[in-house]
């Protein structure tokens, strides 16, 4: 298996081993967060069974890491740029924060075409998990939120370190000050917005990680209307579009009304492979006004140019060769392999009478376990398959019940996981 981004991270030391402390007080928001981090706890669980099982062939089917090479019209185009760096005439040292507007306009013109978004109000980051922290930065601890239930675990943790998101409330696991949108199977993934109270900020991703769920055309006018009547901003995520394969839209700017009251991160990761190479981007139309009618865009560059030294130039190089017909071409057909792998998943688990949804609009398969622990799952299935997934409590308390399975494994690793899942259920 791939070595695990937090294999090297090392044990801190704990107070028993220093005896010196400081005196500065700790951030009272940190203490706010009721576990570690969702995915290196995922690590933890991995490392702690391959110390029991130490010749266990283990599946990674957990984080939603790519597995496949970049395509090498994509990788020539980021060495060419590397290896000029080494002469002369190549070497270029800081670039724009905003991103090169080369880049900027390529991105405006695959994704947001006829959409009335132009370069200039593209930033172009080191990926969507950065630009959500800095969005929250911009945004600050005075605004109320509301996050769907359950979603991608970066928008409640970042609300709760940055002091928006309230009191932990044990018994339900939800944050005072947040509202969470229930998206599940009985309503079809997409919350009831009549009995939803208004926020300043609403957090939205379609496809939604972790229930694979894209919202439909009407369902997101609704959402845009919702935001306009409120006079509330979507932050909208979009950073499994690539996987959409019905009419469902990839932007929330294909919304007549959107540009007055979206944000729109996006990112590289999962349609390119660039979860290590790092780079994505966020729009912020000219249109988005805050109450006194000062646009939001100004301070978004003020927080870039204060916060951000600007994207690599190197993953820059292979952004703009992503976008070329050529380089966009040979990443599609890498995002058809992983929604093939979906769809084995997606039948692996039906076929044992499972409900499972997600799997057609992203590399996502979301499998219902009514009545369990999503902890107790995703342990009976690591002891008895060696298959890693994700315990869908982990995206919120209506992910309880559900665990997450990625389609992002090499294709051998899928039909292998699948049959294991199928030996450990159908026996069941
Ligand atoms: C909805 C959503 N937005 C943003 C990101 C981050 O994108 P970057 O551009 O790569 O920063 C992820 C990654 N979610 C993965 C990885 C988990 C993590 O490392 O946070 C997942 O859910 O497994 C995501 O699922």
């Amino acid at each position: 298996p791939q070595p695990n981004r937090w294999a090297s991270s090392s044990k801190s030391k704990d107070d028993s081993e220093v005896g010196h402390c400081t005196r500065v007080q700790r951030n009272v928001n940190m203490e706010g967060l009721r576990t570690g981090y969702l995915f290196p706890e995922i690590f933890k669980r991995e490392s702690e069974h391959m110390q029991k099982k130490a010749h266990a062939r283990l599946i990674r089917l957990g984080i939603g890491d790519t597995t496949l090479p970049i395509p090498d019209i994509i990788t020539s185009a980021m060495a060419e740029h590397a290896y000029a760096l080494s002469t002369i005439q190549g070497y270029k040292g800081y670039g724009a924060e905003q991103g090169n507007m080369d880049l900027r306009k390529a991105i405006a013109e695959k994704f947001y075409k006829d959409m009335g978004v132009e370069g200039h109000e593209i930033f172009v980051s080191d990926g969507a998990q950065s630009d959500i922290s800095r969005l929250q930065m911009l945004l600050g601890s005075n605004v109320t939120v509301a996050i769907q239930d359950p979603s991608f675990p970066g928008y409640t943790d970042s609300s709760v370190i940055v002091g928006q998101a309230g009191k932990l409330e044990e018994e339900s696991g939800k944050y005072g000050n947040i509202v969470y949108m229930n998206c599940g199977s009985e309503n079809g993934f997409f919350p009831d917005l009549s009995t939803t109270p208004r926020t300043d900020i609403i957090f939205f991703c379609s496809p939604n990680n972790p229930t694979g769920n894209a919202a439909s055309r009407q369902q997101l006018q609704q959402l845009v209307d919702f935001a306009r009547i409120n006079g509330s901003i979507i932050v909208y995520d979009s950073a499994y579009a690539a996987f959409i394969s019905d009419e469902s839209p990839r932007s929330i700017f294909e919304i007549p009304g959107a540009k007055e009251v979206a944000i729109e991160i996006s990112s590289f990761s999962k349609f390119a492979g660039f979860t290590g190479v790092r780079l994505g981007w966020t729009v912020v139309p000219e249109e988005l006004l805050y109450s006194n009618r000062f646009p939001v865009i100004k301070d978004y560059n003020r927080i870039v140019c204060t916060c951000f030294n600007g994207a690599s130039n190197i993953a820059q190089a292979g952004g703009l060769a992503c976008l070329s017909e050529d380089g966009y071409k040979a990443v599609t057909n890498v995002v058809n392999y992983y929604k093939e792998n979906a769809k084995i998943l997606v039948e692996a688990f039906a076929s044992l009478g499972l409900k499972v949804y997600g799997g057609k609009n992203a590399p996502y398969i979301w499998v219902h376990f009514p009545g369990l622990s999503s902890w107790d799952v995703f342990n009976e299935i690591l002891e008895k398959t060696d298959v890693v997934t994700v315990p869908g409590r982990g995206f919120g308390p209506g992910g309880e019940g559900y665990i997450r399975v990625s389609a992002f494994g090499h294709r051998e690793n899928i039909l292998e996981a699948s049959m294991r899942l199928k030996k450990l259920f159908f026996l069941a």
